[in-house]
Order: C-alpha cells, then structure tokens, then sequence
C-alpha cells in the first residue's frame, strides 16, 4: 500500500496492493493496522455508497461543526473526484486538489475534517464509496458553489452541462462559506 502526498496537508492518495490473478483481482479496500502505518488511524461510523449516471455532479459538500473525515473510492466506472482546503489557517486554505478515482486504478482519496469535496461522474454507473468519521448530520450541511469563479476547478466537462440536485446548484461561494476557524 502506498501513500502518495497531494501538495495539501493531510490530504492524500492510498494505493492499495492489488493481487490479481486469473479469477480477477483482490484487494484491501480497509485494514486498521494498515492504513494507520501509512497515517490513516481513524475510526469510521458511516459507510456510503451512491451510484450515478455519467455527468451528474454531486457537492461540494461539508459539514460544521462536526466535520466528516472521508475515505472515497470507485468501485465501478470512474469520477472527477475534488476537494477544497477550508481550514482558514492552513496555508493552503481555498486550494482545490482533483484527482480520477476509477474501478481501474483502485485509488482512494482520504479527506479529512475541514474540506468540502464533490467529484463528476465520467461514466454510467459509476459507484462511489466511502467512509465517514462523523455521521451524517444535514442540518449541519453546507454546500460550496461546484463553479464559484474564486476556486478555478477545471472540471472536466468537455462541454457537457453537469447533472446537479436543485441543493447543489444553489451552492455558496467561497466568500460566503461558513469555514473552519
Ligand atoms: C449524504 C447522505 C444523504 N442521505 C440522504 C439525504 C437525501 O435524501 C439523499 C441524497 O442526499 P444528497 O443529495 O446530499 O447526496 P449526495 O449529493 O450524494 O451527498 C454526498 O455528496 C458527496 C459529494 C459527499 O461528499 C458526501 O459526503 C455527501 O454529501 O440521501 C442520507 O440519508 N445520509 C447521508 O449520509
């Protein structure tokens, strides 16, 4: 299992060790021991899992107070998957990373509390799973605009028009977000 850094502190890339063999392929997609080695010890309350057409846009999402730690993973077809840096003391505060999650390159994104995240569906059926550290609280849910001018994500939309729930496309600009002090 490999950890790759994103440039952003305590955001980053898990790589699981893949067995394949001629059944297919194995993988661990969670092992306490494990991820903690790598710096993931964290104890999960909360598994998700939605499945999306492709061009459908989900976020960006967060919650404060009680912010979610969050473990993604795409376990069919493949996604935009991206998040915001709102920690206003963090240098990196307001930066977006974005990265492909796939059923093909088996990567995970571990977000932790004080993010908004969101990602765009590439494909038909994509399924995506993640864990949580915090359950789900919507009276404490925010949404951050997914094309606030100010957060410059490139999402790669190849002029298709995103797929988005009436919440996410009343999102609030970063200027307007309720942040993580
Ligand atoms: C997120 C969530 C939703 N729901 C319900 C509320 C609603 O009726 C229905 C769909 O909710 P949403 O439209 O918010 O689902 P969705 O847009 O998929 O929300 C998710 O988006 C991604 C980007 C995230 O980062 C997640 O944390 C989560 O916010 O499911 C739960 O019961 N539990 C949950 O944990």
């Amino acid at each position: 299992m490999k950890r790759i850094e994103t440039g952003i502190e305590g955001l980053f890339i898990i790589e699981p060790r893949v067995f394949d063999d001629d059944r297919g392929f194995f993988l661990e997609s969670w092992h306490a021991a494990k991820f903690a080695a790598i710096g993931l010890d964290e104890r999960f309350v909360q598994d998700n899992h939605s499945r999306s057409a492709r061009g459908v846009l989900r976020g960006l999402h967060y919650q404060n107070p009680h912010p979610q730690g969050k473990l993604m993973r795409v376990v069919s077809g493949s996604v935009w998957d991206v998040a915001v840096d709102l920690r206003r003391a963090s240098p990196t505060f307001g930066r977006c990373f974005g990265l492909e999650l796939s059923e093909r390159n088996h990567r995970m994104l571990w977000v932790p509390p004080g993010f908004a995240h969101g990602f765009l569906t590439l494909e038909d059926g994509t399924d995506f799973l993640y864990k949580c550290t915090e359950p789900y609280e919507p009276a404490q849910e925010h949404v951050l605009l997914w094309n606030d001018p100010a957060l410059g994500i490139d999402w790669p939309l190849d002029g298709m028009e995103p797929i988005l729930s009436a919440k996410d496309s009343r999102g609030a600009p970063l200027a307007a977000c309720k942040v993580f002090d």
